[in-house]
C-alpha cells in the first residue's frame, strides 16, 4: 500500500469540514502528553520527599523536553506507519491530513533535537551526562518500536518497550536529574507508572485489530484475540493496585500512597467497558482515553502520596 493510496482511502472520511477540527485534535492527541509528564512529576515528587528540595528549573526544562520528545515519537509514528499500510483507515494520521510526509518527518526531528537540547542543558547544569544517556536510551526504544528495519511493535513488543521507556528509564532520569543519585523507592514507583502507561498502549490496539492483522502487525490484541485480551485486562489493571499495596506493606512507600486506590473506579469502568465491547471496534475505540484517565489519576495520587506527609507536616516522609 503506497502512502498516496492509504491517504486517499483515509481522506474519504475526512472530507466533511466539521470533522476536520476533530481530526486535527485527534492527530495532535493533547491528552496523551500526560504520559510524558507523569514520570517526571512522580520521579521528582519522590526526590522531593527524600531530599526535601526541589530544583524547579530542572523540573520545568525536563517536562518541556519530555513533551517535545513524545511529539517526535508520535510524528515519526505517522511517518513510519504510512509506509506499511497499517494506518490505511487512520484518517487522523498527520501524513494523511497534511499530504506532506517529509514536513511531518522534519517537524518530528526538530522536536527531537529541541527536546534533547533541553536534556543536554540539564546535563550541562549538572556537569554529568547520565541523564542524557538514559534519555537517549528511551529514544532508541522509541525508534525501534516503529522505525525500519526494527518495527518491534509489529512483533508485539511495543507494550514491553513502553513499560521500560516510561517506567524505570524515565523515572531514573527524572530522579537523577534532581538528586544525582538512585533510589529503590523510585524504581518501585516506576514499575507502577510503567504498567499503567503500557495499559494505554494495550487498550489502544483493541479497535485496530483487523487493520493490524491485515498488514501482519502482531500486537498483543492480534496475538491473543480481543476476548482473551479483554479477560487479561483486569489482571494487568489490578497489578497497579496490588503493587502499591505490597510496597506500602513492605514499608517501601508511605501509607499515604494508598491514595492510588481512589482511581479504582476508573479501573473498574475501563475493564467493564472493554469486557462488553472488545469485539466492536467503533464502541471499544474510546477505551484508550479511559486508560489515559486511569494513568493520569493513579499517577497524580501516587505522587501526592509521597509529598503529602511533608505537606501535612507529618515529619518523616518515607519509612526508615
Ligand atoms: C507512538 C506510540 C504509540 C502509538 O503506536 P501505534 O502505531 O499502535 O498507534 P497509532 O494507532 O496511533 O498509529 C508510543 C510508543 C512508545 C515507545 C515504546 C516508547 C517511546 C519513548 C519516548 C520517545 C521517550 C519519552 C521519554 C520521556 C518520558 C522522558
Ligand atoms: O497514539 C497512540 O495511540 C499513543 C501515543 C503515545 O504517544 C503513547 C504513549 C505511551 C503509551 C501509549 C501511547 C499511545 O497509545
Amino acid at each position: 500500500m503506497t502512502t498516496k493510496a492509504a491517504g486517499a482511502s483515509a481522506n474519504v472520511l475526512a472530507k466533511t469540514p466539521g470533522t476536520q477540527k476533530k481530526l486535527w485534535l485527534a492527530a495532535i492527541k493533547p491528552p496523551m502528553y500526560s504520559v510524558a509528564i507523569m514520570p517526571i512529576v512522580v520521579g521528582t515528587a519522590i526526590a522531593v520527599a527524600e531530599t526535601k528540595t526541589l530544583q524547579t528549573g530542572i523540573f520545568a526544562i525536563f517536562v518541556f523536553a519530555a513533551i517535545l520528545i513524545l511529539a517526535w515519537e508520535n510524528l515519526a509514528n505517522d511517518v513510519f506507519d504510512s509506509e506499511t499500510g497499517v494506518d490505511i483507515h487512520k484518517s487522523h494520521s498527520l501524513v494523511h491530513l497534511t499530504h506532506n510526509k517529509s514536513l511531518i518527518f522534519w517537524l518530528g526531528n526538530l522536536c527531537l533535537a529541541t527536546g534533547l537540547f533541553g536534556i543536554g542543558a540539564i546535563a550541562a547544569m549538572q556537569k554529568d551526562l547520565t541523564v542524557v544517556g538514559i534519555i537517549l536510551l528511551c529514544c532508541i526504544l522509541g525508534y525501534i518500536y516503529q522505525g525500519p528495519p526494527f518495527r518491534l511493535s509489529y512483533q508485539g513488543w511495543g507494550e514491553i518497550l513502553c513499560f521500560f521507556a516510561f517506567g524505570p528509564l524515565a523515572f531514573a532520569a527524572a530522579y537523577y536529574s534532581q538528586t544525582q543519585a538512585w533510589s529503590g523507592t523510585n524504581f518501585a514507583a516506576s514499575t507502577i507508572v510503567g504498567m499503567s502507561t503500557s495499559l494505554i498502549l494495550f487498550c489502544s490496539h483493541f479497535h485496530q485489530e483487523a487493520d493490524d492483522a491485515a498488514v501482519g502487525k502482531r500486537s498483543p490484541i492480534v496475538r491473543l484475540g480481543t476476548q482473551r485480551a479483554a479477560q487479561l485486562l483486569p489482571w494487568l489493571t489490578g497489578s497497579i493496585f496490588a503493587l502499591t499495596a505490597v510496597c506500602v506493606w513492605l514499608g517501601v512507600f508511605p501509607v499515604t500512597t494508598l491514595l492510588v486506590f481512589a482511581s479504582l473506579p476508573i479501573a473498574f469502568k475501563l475493564c467493564k467497558h472493554v469486557g462488553a465491547t472488545h469485539n466492536k471496534p467503533e464502541k471499544v475505540s474510546n477505551c484508550k482515553f479511559i486508560a489515559v484517565a486511569m494513568h493520569f489519576w493513579s499517577g497524580i495520587f501516587l505522587g501526592l502520596g509521597f509529598v503529602l506527609p511533608q505537606l501535612l507536616g507529618l515529619g518523616t516522609v518515607l519509612p526508615a
